[in-house]
């Protein structure tokens, strides 16, 4: 695996409500080597597409608090002005498929313009940027001249490589796919899972994969982030997440996959997660969680005090890290 590519360290992003402060990413910490595909996989509302809105600057205007660090290829780029990062890193090095993306396409402009649109911004000329959109089709497997062509006219599953096409015409570093297949049939779902793949390797992409589907990352992953309310619980190599999953939100995850092959019960976890207003104190998942429920020393121990992140050993090249009172 390669070399470091983004170091993402201790961020954080609120949202300033009327019913209080949602700490939405709450001191998050990461890396994502060069050529890797790291899944960012949790339930809804544990805070996955805010990460996403934290490594592309791009977040509403009740957004309260953006702290900690970002680094691409070594170089801080949180904290540089907005101007230098929309020139330099947003599309350009970062790039992003946000969440029912393909359903934001404007249906009456041309396909083309949508695309060319932030190129433009940056000050790329439209001929350059015409050129750029129509190879970045081609590499998706449409034709050239959908340029011309409206929205409306396309299916689901085109219009979802038309945004594809979007975030890869720059040749950026890193894409961030956020349910980059939701709202698709399976079969087109399976088509797009290769083409990423297939552009992975034509671009040298990075790719920051955010889903809740624990199956469908596995199709893609070399590592996999679980994300639990705001914090990161666990991240380490697929192999050592999928054969050793070790918080026990993790393997509750594991375990509410329905697999084909085996005919077991469902084990869901019950409960659901928690406010981000208020979350509990010490391991945010301890209401949850069902050691603590079952092991009296735990109490006092797992709500009271924030889990450190503790290595594991694993099999993979990656550290296995798991934050949870159960491994000190
Ligand atoms: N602009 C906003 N203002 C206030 N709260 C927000 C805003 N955007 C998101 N949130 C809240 O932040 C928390 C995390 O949301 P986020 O969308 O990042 O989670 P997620 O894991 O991506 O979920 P989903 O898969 O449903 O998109 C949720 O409680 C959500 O309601």
């Amino acid at each position: 695996m390669g070399m470091t590519l983004l170091e993402v360290r201790n961020a954080r992003l609120y949202y300033a409500t009327t019913k209080g402060v949602v700490k939405a990413v709450d001191g998050i910490s990461f890396e994502l080597n060069e050529g890797e595909t790291l899944a960012v996989v949790g339930e809804s509302g544990s805070g996955k597409t805010t990460l996403g809105k934290l490594l592309t600057r791009v977040w509403e205007r009740n957004v309260s608090v953006v702290d900690g660090e970002i680094y691409l290829e070594g170089k801080e780029i949180l904290h540089i002005p907005e101007e230098e990062f929309r020139r330099e890193i947003r599309w350009r090095k970062i790039a992003m498929v946000p969440q029912a993306s393909m359903n934001a396409l404007n249906p009456v402009i041309r396909i083309g313009d949508q695309m060319i649109e932030p190129l433009l911004l940056q000050g790329t000329s439209r001929d350059e940027a015409l050129k750029m959109a129509m190879d970045a089709l081609e590499s998706v497997g449409l034709p050239r001249d959908l340029v011309n062509r409206y929205p409306h006219q396309l299916s689901g599953g085109m219009k979802q490589r038309v945004i594809i096409a979007m975030s890869i015409m720059a040749h950026p570093k890193v894409v961030i796919l956020d349910e980059p297949t939701s709202a698709l049939d399976v079969i087109t779902q399976a088509n797009i899972m290769n083409l990423l793949k297939k552009l992975k390797w034509e671009f040298r992409l990075s790719y920051i994969f955010v889903t809740h589907d624990l199956s469908l990352a596995s199709e893609l992953a070399d590592s996999v982030a679980i994300m639990y309310a705001g914090k990161l619980v666990e991240i380490g190599g697929a192999e050592d997440i999928y054969g050793n999953p070790s918080h026990p939100y993790t393997q509750g995850l594991i375990s509410s996959v329905p697999t084909l092959r085996v005919d077991k019960n469902l084990s869901f976890i019950a409960g659901e997660v928690p406010s981000l207003i208020n979350p509990p104190a010490g391991c945010r998942f301890h209401p949850r969680c069902p050691f603590y429920r079952d092991r009296d020393y735990l109490k006092g121990l797992c709500d009271a005090k924030e889990p450190p992140m503790i290595e594991l050993e694993g099999k993979a090249s990656r550290k296995h890290l798991v934050a949870c009172w159960l491994y000190k």
